[in-house]
């Protein structure tokens, strides 16, 4: 008997609405057991980012190896960086040891919500060249894509469609761009896999603004994919239907997104800090609320 199993390879983030801390979160919210290799250290409070420590690189693989070697990972997510060694290391850490990993879901985080810059420009490129080509599942905001590839901020659904197949076409099977930036009055995200595309539309939730959907996001893909890992693993594929047909992803995709919109709407009249509150994080231990 074990538990679905998930890494976490990302930053810190003190205030725990995003990195690391949010991943393990939503990991546990969802009923992974939850490993991480913790790749830089950020300070941060609700009024935006103090400082950004990458740490060293053999840190970094000294951490991936002792978990990759000895865990049995179902899936492993990838967030925030920091600097292109950091990059390079993790990318020849999935090398070594490729079937330890599970699926990889990459979120190649690049921008704080306050602007602040989490990678350099040259980790950012690293990202691309080293990271994108073993990466299962992509999945990244607008201004993470138009980054990575070098083009403008996509205007229309159109030009994220065209975005998610360049992205697609480096590697990854399986590209979900967000589109919490495109206004409108749906929020309308985009995925691209192997069966064709899905646009998947939400009502916009319209309240305060919110500091770590994306992350979060991207940590309940993970999550759910390795439940079906784990749902294969003992033989009961056949009891939860759908979500184990070749329809997983969009499957897994859409129920991600509902965990992150409750959390969102249930975290809207939350008041965690002394001052004025700047942007929120969401309550990524909605499924343990028993009200
Ligand atoms: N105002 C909103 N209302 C409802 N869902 C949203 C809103 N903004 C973003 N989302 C959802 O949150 C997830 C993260 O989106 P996005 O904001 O684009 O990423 P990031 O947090 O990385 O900038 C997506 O599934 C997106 O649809
Ligand atoms: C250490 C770290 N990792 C990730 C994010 C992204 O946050 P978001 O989910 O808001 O894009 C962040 N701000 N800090």
């Amino acid at each position: 008997m074990r538990p679905p199993l998930v890494l976490t390879i990302a930053g810190s983030e003190s205030d725990g609405a995003a990195g690391v801390q949010a991943d393990l979160k939503t990991f546990t919210a969802l009923g992974s057991y939850g490993a991480s290799a913790v790749t830089m250290v950020t300070s941060v409070s609700p009024r935006g980012v103090r400082s950004v420590h990458p740490l060293p690189r053999e840190v970094v693989r000294s951490q991936i190896d002792a978990v990759a070697e000895d865990l049995l990972l179902d899936a492993t997510k990838i967030g925030s960086l920091g600097s292109a060694a950091v990059v390079e290391e993790v990318a020849a850490a999935v090398r070594a040891h490729r079937d330890r990993f599970g699926v990889i879901v990459l979120d190649p985080v690049m921008v704080s919500a306050d602007g602040t810059a989490l990678i350099s420009a040259e980790g950012a490129a690293a990202v691309g060249t080293s990271l994108l080509p073993l990466a299962d599942v992509l999945s990244l905001n607008m201004a993470e894509a138009a980054q990575l590839l070098g083009r403008p901020l996509a205007t229309s659904i159109d030009e994220m469609r065209d975005q998610a197949l360049a992205l697609q076409a480096t590697g990854p099977d399986t590209v979900l761009i967000t589109g919490g930036r495109l206004p409108g009055e749906d929020v309308v995200d985009l995925l691209v896999h192997p069966g064709g595309t899905d646009l998947l539309r939400a009502e916009r939730i319209t309240g305060r603004r919110v500091r770590g959907a994306g992350t979060t996001l991207s940590a309940a893909i993970t999550a759910q994919v390795a439940r079906i890992a784990e749902f294969d693993r003992v033989g009961e594929l056949d009891e939860i239907g759908e979500a184990g047909t070749a329809d997983d992803l969009v499957t897994i995709v859409a129920s991600a997104r509902e965990f992150v919109a409750s959390a969102t709407e249930n975290a809207q009249d939350w008041r965690l800090t002394r001052g004025g509150d700047g942007y929120g994080p969401v309550n990524h231990l909605i499924t343990l609320d028993k009200d």
